[in-house]
């Protein structure tokens, strides 16, 4: 083992050579041992083999000259397992991301708060954006809090948007006399917002913008759109930003809708749900809940989508569900 077998096999021989050795001059191909056995001084099997089985050839893996990875590739275990094969110790990549979040609104309070007074709530989407980012291994600027104002909501936008790659801000994106996002982002620069409502539900008021080459996202203020939203749009941002050129495919599995959904067509719908298998076979139970109701997202393992060609999903059907668990 370690080195070069060099003592030859002639016709009708076998020599014994170990998980991972080297195939002495002669010989094409491995019998396994347990198939083997000794019948007076002879080798014995009753195991057929070919030319070739058992054997890793030379140049199997990888070619010389044979392109792996190019430029973009993302460097999963799988990746950095390959690199280490080809002894290539040290690779240039680009640097970690970092992201910076503000929550805004009167009503919002830090999510430490023990006691709430009447009307406030804590700032879950801050946790559930923390929680994703996390995930894709990008580091998040908490910005804190802003008040439904629009100078203070402005200059504390501005300070993050300079320290960061993305900024991510949540609430205020819908159409009220207080909602100032979409101001605020258009005060970053230009060409500023691009989308302000997708035809989607949860999560209609997103807004997608970009600020001097900064990608800026709106969140909807509701915590599970919010969530839903970052988890289908922020993640492709990030992996855009990260450098990967390769189209990024969502885990997900297919499972058969547990009962009929409707769904209005020109819509896409994102129906919650939860996974149980049945003999064999995944179903999916919807969790029934608005979208400012962030439990149905701890209950629901996945999420389905309808997507806006269809009226909805019949008692039985195939379904892709994009895992969130
Ligand atoms: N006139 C209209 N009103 C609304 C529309 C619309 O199209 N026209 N769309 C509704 C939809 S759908 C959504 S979603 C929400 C989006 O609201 P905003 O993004 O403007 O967010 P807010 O009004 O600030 O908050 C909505 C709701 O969510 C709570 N919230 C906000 N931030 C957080 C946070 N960080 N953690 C926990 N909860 C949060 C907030 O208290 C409100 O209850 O607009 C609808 N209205
Ligand atoms: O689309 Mo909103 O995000 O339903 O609550």
């Amino acid at each position: 083992m370690g080195e070069e077998a060099v003592k030859p096999v002639g016709r009708g021989e076998a020599i014994y050579v170990p998980t991972g050795g080297m195939l002495p001059p002669g010989s094409d191909s491995v019998l396994m041992i347990e198939h083997c056995e000794e019948i007076g001084g002879l080798l014995n099997t009753y195991k057929q083999i070919a030319p070739g089985e058992n054997v890793i050839r030379k140049g199997e893996d990888i070619k010389a000259g044979e392109v792996l990875l190019s430029e973009g590739a993302r460097l999963r275990p799988q990746e950095l397992g390959a690199l280490a094969a080809l002894g290539v110790s040290e690779v240039k990549v680009y640097r970690k991301l970092k992201a910076a979040y503000l929550s805004s609104g009167d009503e919002i309070v830090p999510f430490e708060t023990k006691t709430l007074e009447t009307g406030q709530i804590r700032d879950i989407n801050y946790l559930t954006v923390k929680g994703l980012v996390n995930e894709w291994d990008i580091e998040l600027i908490y910005g804190g809090i802003t008040r439904d104002d629009y100078q203070e909501f402005a200059q504390k936008a501005r300070d993050l948007y300079e320290q960061a790659d993305c900024l991510i801000l949540s609430g205020g994106s819908s159409v009220g006399t207080k909602d100032y996002t979409t101001e605020v982002i258009q005060s970053l620069g230009d060409p500023g917002v691009f989308v302000h409502g997708i035809s989607i539900k949860p999560g209609k008021p997103t807004i997608l913008a970009v600020a001097e080459g900064k990608p800026v996202i709106g969140l909807p203020g509701h915590p599970a759109s919010s969530m839903i939203i970052f988890k289908l749009f922020g993640e492709r941002v990030f992996r855009r930003l990260k450098g990967e050129r390769i189209e990024h495919k969502p885990e997900r599995i297919f499972a058969r809708i547990v009962k009929n959904i409707a769904s209005s067509p020109g819509r896409s719908d994102y129906i919650r749900v939860r996974l149980e298998e049945k003999d064999g076979e995944w179903w999916a139970e919807p969790i029934i809940g608005k979208s400012g109701l962030i439990t149905t997202l701890v209950k629901s393992d996945g999420i389905v989508e309808i997507v806006s060609e269809k009226e909805g999903i019949s008692q039985g059907e195939y379904v892709p569900v994009i895992l969130t668990r």
